[in-house]
């Protein structure tokens, strides 16, 4: 029996508007996470720091009075969010999620509510307007990325112990909504807004203000896209309330992971969002360890949309606004990949079947089509599928180039589907099957 909140979920299931069928069909999106950490680049008089660099404020080598100046250093003379928004359009980004405010608390619009903010620094210039104008302009959609948590005010508390602790925190709300009404008030096509650093006390206290902040701000712009980080309910629970319903409209939770099973994600919509390195989100000079290759970013859009989601793939750029070479070439490759195969991608869903070694499933929303994106092919050169019940193939074809496959047909509902001879793949493939639903059959008894 559920418990009655106040506070807690007030949807369950999916979301079913348009605003949001949109946002499930995006498959890839990019994330970029830019602002003062970029000027330290990971290191610090000499000594590298291996935790994300956009926290190396919090690094105890680091004074904070020392990185708290560094908005006087921040000038990206030959920033082009132009430039920016032409390499995402060329990877096939459907959204992007730019940082506004990090946990540092500098601000890269002219929020008139801190002087903590572009406009205390030699570039002056509002860095999201350009950067809102640019990806809208290629026809990408922008998400504003806001971090609760602020270092930087005086008013930000972990934790609400004392009287003193609840006046002030008081205030700090009152300033955060202040700053998202400006930012949705300056740059009205915003279609979201991607909400971190709400894992502390003060929030998970604050339940009641984090639902009447989240119907305020859809208020201002209906339609607008919140994820499960924003919201706490009033007995502290995050993401999903005391009674198990998701508080928001999608999972934000995958951060760095990708779930295994489609039970994992329990109905929602989600997006998983990554870094090309291990972790880290700002510009590092060194990448310690592993990063990941173009094909592991490739397989990780297969398998996100495979279950439904969307993937999100993090840029870093340096203090100067360039990106270094290795995203570039990921950029590249990935939209190369996807001009042949972004329609195994875009408004894809799971597919529902049981799932194969040499890869995953997509199906195309509301189309009898499902795509195989081939990331292993078996030495015996067959692949083999086995259509959910439902469902007969009636036709096998590589996307690129459009060659019929031969399949065979197994017993219990598998079939075997023949490469061509002779033809090897060096890069993830596309076979689409067009499918036919069918009345369920009886499996033949032995
Ligand atoms: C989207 C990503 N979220 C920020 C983050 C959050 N966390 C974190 C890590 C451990 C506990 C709680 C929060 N670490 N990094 C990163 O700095 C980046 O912005």
């Amino acid at each position: 029996e559920p418990i009655p909140l106040q506070h807690g979920a007030h949807r369950t299931g999916k979301r079913m508007d348009a605003d949001m069928a949109k946002w499930r069909g995006y498959g890839l999106g990019q994330f970029i996470h830019w602002g003062l950490y970029s000027i330290l680049e990971g290191k610090y008089k000499g000594k590298y720091y291996n935790g994300a660099a956009e926290w190396i404020r919090s690094w105890k080598e680091v004074p904070n009075a020392e990185y708290d100046v560094l908005n006087k250093q921040f000038n990206p003379a030959t920033f082009n969010a132009t430039a920016w928004a032409k390499m995402a359009k060329q990877m096939g980004v459907k959204y992007l999620t730019f940082t506004t405010k990090h946990h540092d608390g500098f601000c890269l619009w002219p929020s008139k509510y801190t002087d903590y903010t572009i406009e205390s620094s030699p570039y002056k210039k509002d860095i999201v307007k350009e950067v809102v104008d640019a990806y809208t302009k290629e026809g990408i959609d922008v998400y504003l990325y806001f971090s609760i948590m602020d270092w930087h005010h005086p008013d930000w508390r972990y934790d609400l112990k004392t009287k003193e602790d609840s006046i002030a925190f008081d205030r700090f709300k009152l300033f955060t909504k202040n700053q998202l009404t400006e930012l949705l008030q300056r740059y009205p096509q915003t279609k979201g807004l991607w909400f971190d650093g709400t894992w502390d006390n003060s929030w998970k206290k604050s339940g009641a203000f984090t639902d009447s902040l989240e119907q305020y701000l859809k208020s201002l712009v209906p339609g607008l896209i919140i994820g499960s980080r924003l919201r706490a309910d009033e007995k502290g629970n995050r993401h999903v309330d005391a009674n198990g319903v998701l508080m928001g409209d999608y999972e934000q939770g995958w951060e760095r992971k990708i779930p295994k099973t489609y039970a994992d994600v329990h109905g929602n919509d989600w997006d998983c969002v990554m870094t090309i390195p291990e972790n880290g989100w700002g510009y590092a000079e060194k990448w310690m360890g592993h990063w990941k290759t173009t094909n592991e970013l490739i397989e990780m859009t297969a398998q996100c949309v495979s279950l439904g989601g969307n993937f999100v793939v993090n840029f870093g750029p340096k203090a100067d606004g360039s990106f270094r070479k290795e995203e570039i070439a990921n950029a590249k490759e990935i939209g190369e990949w996807m001009k042949i195969n972004s329609d195994a991608i875009y408004n894809c869903e799971y597919a529902g079947w049981e799932k194969q070694d040499w890869g995953y499933y997509t199906k195309k929303r509301g189309e009898d089509k499902v795509y195989m994106i081939v990331f292993n092919v078996p030495l015996s050169g067959s692949l083999k599928i086995k259509p959910s019940a439902n469902y007969v193939v009636e036709k096998a074809t590589l996307l690129e180039g459009k060659q019929q496959l031969s399949t065979e047909k197994l017993d219990y509902g598998a079939s075997f589907i023949q490469l061509p001879k002779g033809k090897t793949f060096v890069k993830p493939f596309v076979i689409v099957l067009d499918i036919k639903p069918v009345k369920q059959q009886e499996e033949a008894g032995p």
